[in-house]
């Protein structure tokens, strides 16, 4: 499946099934010797009262992530079309990072509550050497915001998207001891405020065509620096997300595409 172009193997793990070794998750994410994905997003039995399925995440470098946005929708277009449910009802799914109600919207959209975004550096996490929460940290000759959606993010304003240094930048700030888990690095082009360019370089996965939980990190981190107001077209190189960040105690809702793209049986 895809959402937005960020592309996914979904796996069937429901019944307790095992979950892929490392060695499995890097072969399904080998675009060449492989199937190839930006990560791997598993089906899983509900554990959590009150919701239908619940999904683990993993990089195609067969790293484990806290949270996927694209992919939260895409299991939410495989579970409904799997278990049936009827049509445009709302359900809740429940991933590492926790629970997310699903509205679906039609024609393969979805809205997903994608949690409360923390600027914690604790919970991020930012390495030690950063005792303060700030709006900014520097870095080199610019700076970044730093933001948790369940998975951590650092978002730097940029004049032009499309021109930014997103591999180099990217990857000196992913072996950068100020995130010791490593980071999702999103350049952010402020067109409006109520429209945002985003190119994001992954951890474990490079650049992306999409990501969702950056997505929703970019907005919350403009909007906490008054660049943008709480409801944002965000336009990705895959394609376009809406992100709602309705107030600063309530969870931001990511709306957009999904596509099944072919099913097949994996033998290891
Ligand atoms: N690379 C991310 C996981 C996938 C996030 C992205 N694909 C999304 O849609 O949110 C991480 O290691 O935290």
């Amino acid at each position: 499946m895809h959402g937005a172009g960020n592309d996914f193997v979904m796996l069937d793990l429901r019944g307790g099934a095992e979950p892929p070794s490392r060695a499995v998750t890097q072969k399904l994410g080998d675009r060449h010797f492989g199937v190839g994905c930006d990560q791997i997003i598993s089906i899983e039995d509900p554990v959590e009262p009150g919701t239908v399925a619940s999904y683990r995440i993993w990089n195609s470098d067969g790293s484990i992530a806290g949270q996927c946005g694209n992919g939260a929708r895409c299991v939410a277009a495989w579970v409904e079309r799997e278990l049936q449910l009827p049509a445009g009802e709302p359900f809740v799914l429940s991933s590492p990072a926790g629970l997310h109600e699903v509205l679906p919207l039609g024609k393969g959209y979805y809205q997903v509550a994608m949690g409360v975004p923390s600027f914690d550096p604790r919970q991020v996490p930012l390495g030690a050497q950063i005792e303060h929460e700030a709006l900014t940290y520097p870095f080199r000759d610019f700076e970044f915001s730093a933001v948790s959606m369940g998975n951590p993010h650092a978002v730097i304003v940029v004049p032009e998207a499309f021109m930014a240094d997103v591999m180099e930048v990217g990857d000196a700030m992913q072996i950068s001891p100020l995130f010791p888990q490593s980071v999702n690095v999103g350049f952010a082009q402020v067109v409006s405020r109520n429209e945002l360019y985003l190119r994001v370089y992954e951890r474990g996965a490079g650049e992306t065509l999409a990501c969702g939980s950056g997505a929703c990190a970019a907005v919350a981190a403009l909007v906490r620096r008054d660049m943008l107001d709480r409801k944002v077209s965000v336009a990705l190189p895959g394609g376009r997300l809406q992100i709602e960040w309705p107030a600063d105690d309530q969870p931001i809702r990511m709306s957009g595409p999904t596509a099944f793209v072919f099913q097949g049986e994996l033998i290891v």
